[in-house]
């Protein structure tokens, strides 16, 4: 049965962009995360000469404490994504451990700076803007998060070598906030775009599902319109072909249905046809095709079922329609319809022919009756003309 769905995910167009950027957070931030313990050990390793091996070594741990934090959070984020639009604890924890390593990194290497050393002094200054650089790359998806990464790496520092008071280490200052400056703004510009162009991404993709669903479905009833249906009965012919299975074919004409339009309007005619369409969808198989193939012609394809079989499906169909009356705010009518059932065999096109041949065998004998091309014999049904009461 057809089931394009109806809905193009516009609705959701923020919750599936906001999903993706923190895809993209999580899975940038993880490498840089494992490469930052790396960074830290090095500067740890520049300091060991010069500084209390207590304090680099408790800093260190820290880091790789934070750090794990956030290789879990990823994982578990990995592991089991939280739905479109849910507001996850998991993502303010990861935001914040996210925080907490940065703020560790950047008051604690101002802890393990030597005091009396001006190179060692810009080696960690060195380091802070190396991670400020990066930080805006890694987390360009969330200008959020690369401002605060950004100013809790430099801020820190910055003002603690303007507090100084030497020329020397305010220049140092100047340039690291200099630097701070055209970081936020380059992080402002990067996080816009990133943004438009998922949203650009998500917009396409939403058009072209409506556009995909225009392309394939009859507006009116919401079942395969002709072209579909021909589409995906090749297919399941093909197929049959190959596994050797049992594949049929189901035509449904409305009877007088030009009458239904002449004597209660267009509009109840067009609610005539979903009545039908309501009628088929609720009765055939889940694997079964089901399109409208004309005006108040429809179309059936049963994979998997022998001509005999289908024989059997239209004249339970024949007769729920027969004995289900249509209502509408004018009154009550009995919908008949002519079936034509063909098996399947060589080409779809034969097929159809033959169907058609049948249905129009079914009009002729006087309508209201199910017709089977090949040498099956017909069920015989009472054949109504027009009933309507
Ligand atoms: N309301 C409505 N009518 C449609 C639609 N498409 C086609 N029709 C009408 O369907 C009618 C088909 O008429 P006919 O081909 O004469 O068929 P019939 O009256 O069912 O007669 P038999 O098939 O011989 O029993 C025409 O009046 C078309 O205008 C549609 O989408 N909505």
């Amino acid at each position: 049965m057809n089931k394009l769905d109806n809905n193009a995910k516009t609705d959701h167009l923020p919750g599936v962009v906001h999903q993706e950027k923190l895809v993209m957070l999580l899975q940038q931030s993880h490498m840089a995360a494992y490469m930052s313990v790396i960074i830290a050990a090095i500067l740890v390793g520049i300091l060991w000469q010069s500084q209390q091996h207590s304090h680099l070594l408790v800093w260190m741990a820290g880091i790789v404490v934070t750090a794990a934090a956030r290789f879990y959070l990823y994982a578990s984020y990995s592991r089991n994504p939280p739905e479109i639009d849910e507001n996850s604890p998991r993502e303010t924890a990861y935001f914040a451990a996210t925080l907490i390593y940065f703020a560790w990194w950047s008051f604690g290497s101002l802890w393990i700076m030597p005091k009396d050393s001006f190179a060692e002094q810009i080696i960690v200054l060195y380091f802070m803007i190396g991670l400020a650089g990066s930080a805006v790359a890694v987390f360009s998806a969330s200008w959020a998060l690369q401002i605060s990464a950004i100013s809790l790496l430099l801020l820190p520092i910055v003002s603690w070598f303007y507090a100084q008071g030497s020329l020397q280490t305010a220049g140092m200052a100047t340039a690291g906030l200099m630097f701070l400056l055209s970081a936020m703004r380059s992080a402002r510009v990067l996080a816009g775009t990133i943004n438009t162009s998922l949203s650009l991404k998500h917009r396409l993709i939403a058009a072209n599902a409506v556009a995909e669903r225009l392309a394939r479905i009859d507006e009116l009833t919401d079942l395969y319109n002709r072209r579909a249906f021909y589409e995906y009965s090749r297919l399941q012919t093909a197929q049959a072909q190959r596994t050797g299975n049992p594949l049929s074919l189901i035509l449904l004409d409305i009877d007088h249905f030009k009458g239904v339009n002449d004597t209660y309007g267009h509009a109840v005619g067009d609610e005539v046809l979903r009545h039908v369409s309501d009628m088929l969808r609720a009765s055939v198989r889940e694997s079964d095709i089901c399109g409208r193939i004309g005006g108040e012609e429809f179309a059936l394809l049963l994979p998997g079922t022998s001509a005999e079989k289908a024989q059997v499906v239209a004249e339970a169909l024949r007769r729920s329609l027969y004995e289900s009356p249509f209502n509408f705010s004018d009154g009550e009518a009995i919908v008949h319809a002519s079936f034509g059932v063909a098996a399947v065999h060589g080409e779809f096109s034969d097929a159809l022919r033959q169907a058609d041949a049948a249905l129009y065998s079914a009009k002729s004998a006087g309508r209201n009756r199910v017709e089977v091309c090949d040498n099956i014999t017909p069920i015989r049904t009472p054949g109504g003309e027009h009933n309507r009461r």
